[in-house]
């Protein structure tokens, strides 16, 4: 899951190493000056096309595979700028709620900066490779009778109350290293894309994406800014409905979230650039989660697919995305949460002795 991935994805030269996205950006991030950067090189991730998706839309679709960053989700381009912030200000520990992506990223970058990481987590809710990624890096994990939405408040007083800082994507420093994403996206077509499609959860990344295609378009850097599409799962789909969940449930447990921190900056993403959200079953997140690893050999975790299932959703309906370019971001590695992918699988279970030629056999060779 590395993410100095950047030498031929960004057009750079062998010689020139991808140095995250603080030091690749600086001049256009919100941050104080002269910020020392922590970071693991976050950022720089590959942007695949996707033949499979560009033959059933008739669209030039790209993947920005963001499970390429240091600790396998979008979150890293975030917590770069949080965690360094933070440092920079003299915290001593940092605290958020999560789903799992922010804690493992959290955990990870603030190992790197000599911080203290403390996590708020909806008990038995969290995919086992996060939480050890979480455990590894060093964090004070803290399970709570609650879900998502109930750790946020709790992170959010526990900040007020006591020495620590608060990394959840309500910072807005986080979104000013998120939104680089949209940068390295209009840096690799040349422009912005038409559509740009993505799972939705707390909302911080749509807003975050939309700061970045508004800043590109005003400097000149990009032509256009793309219609946004937001997709959350049925069980937690409180941007479509207009109402919070009070109880959200949805299997892509990442995006199990009833009542979004950013949900008014993602509001002005979606009306701003005519976008929308819609809401997609477990089910269909699910197959398109096996469908883009079968077809585009990009596995990601089931709420990264939310943005590819809404795509097939859309196709369905009638909807076209003939002749347009869309770029669709899938979140997160699919190996943080193999028990999910896994489940009503039949794993193969052909044993063969020590001879090649009935392995040959046994594979239809
Ligand atoms: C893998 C993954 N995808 C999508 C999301 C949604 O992002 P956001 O909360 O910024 O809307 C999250 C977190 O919520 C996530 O961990
Ligand atoms: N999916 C998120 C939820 C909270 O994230 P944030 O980006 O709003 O801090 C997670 O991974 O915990």
């Amino acid at each position: 899951m590395s993410g100095a991935n950047g030498v031929s994805g960004q057009g750079l030269s062998a010689s020139r190493q991808w140095r995250g996205v603080i030091e690749e950006y600086r001049e256009l991030l919100d941050i104080p000056e002269g910020t020392p950067a922590v970071t693991l090189r976050e950022g720089g991730t590959p942007l695949v096309h996707s033949e499979w998706l560009s033959g059933l839309t008739g669209a030039e679709v790209w993947l920005k595979v963001e499970g390429n960053n240091p600790t396998g989700s979008f979150k890293d381009r975030g917590m770069t700028t949080a965690i360094s912030v933070a440092l920079a200000e003299g915290a001593k520990a940092v605290v958020c709620a999560s789903t799992g992506n922010t804690s493992a990223s959290m955990a990870a970058y603030a190992a790197k900066a000599g911080l203290t990481p403390v996590v708020l987590v909806p008990e038995g809710k969290i995919a086992a490779g996060k939480m050890a990624q979480a455990v590894l890096h060093g964090s004070q994990v803290i399970q709570v009778r609650g879900n998502f939405d109930d750790c946020l408040r709790m992170a959010r007083e526990m900040a007020w109350h006591y020495p620590v800082s608060l990394v959840n994507s309500v910072n807005p420093v986080r979104l000013q290293g998120q939104k680089t994403a949209a940068f390295e996206i209009c840096d690799f077509l040349g422009d912005a894309p038409d559509f740009h499609l993505l799972p939705v959860g707390n909302a911080g990344n749509i807003a975050a994406y939309w700061l970045g295609y508004t800043q590109y378009a005003a400097l000149g850097r990009a032509t256009k800014r793309p219609v946004m599409r937001g997709f959350q799962a049925e069980g937690a789909a409180p941007l479509v409905t207009g109402e919070p969940f009070p109880d959200p449930e949805t299997a892509a447990t990442a995006i199990r979230i009833g009542n979004p921190a950013s949900w008014k900056l993602a509001e002005a993403a979606r009306d701003e650039s005519g976008g929308r959200f819609a809401a997609v079953s477990d089910p269909q997140i699910l197959a398109a989660q096996k469908e883009l690893a079968a077809h585009d050999g990009v596995f990601v975790e089931p709420a990264s697919a939310a943005g590819v299932a809404g795509l097939l959703a859309e196709l369905a309906a009638g909807e076209s995305y003939r002749g347009r370019t869309v770029a669709i971001t899938v979140t997160g590695h699919g190996l943080k949460d193999i028990a999910t992918a896994l489940e009503g699988l039949t794993l193969p279970d052909l044993v063969v002795d020590a001879d090649v030629d009935a392995a040959a056999r046994a594979a239809g060779l």
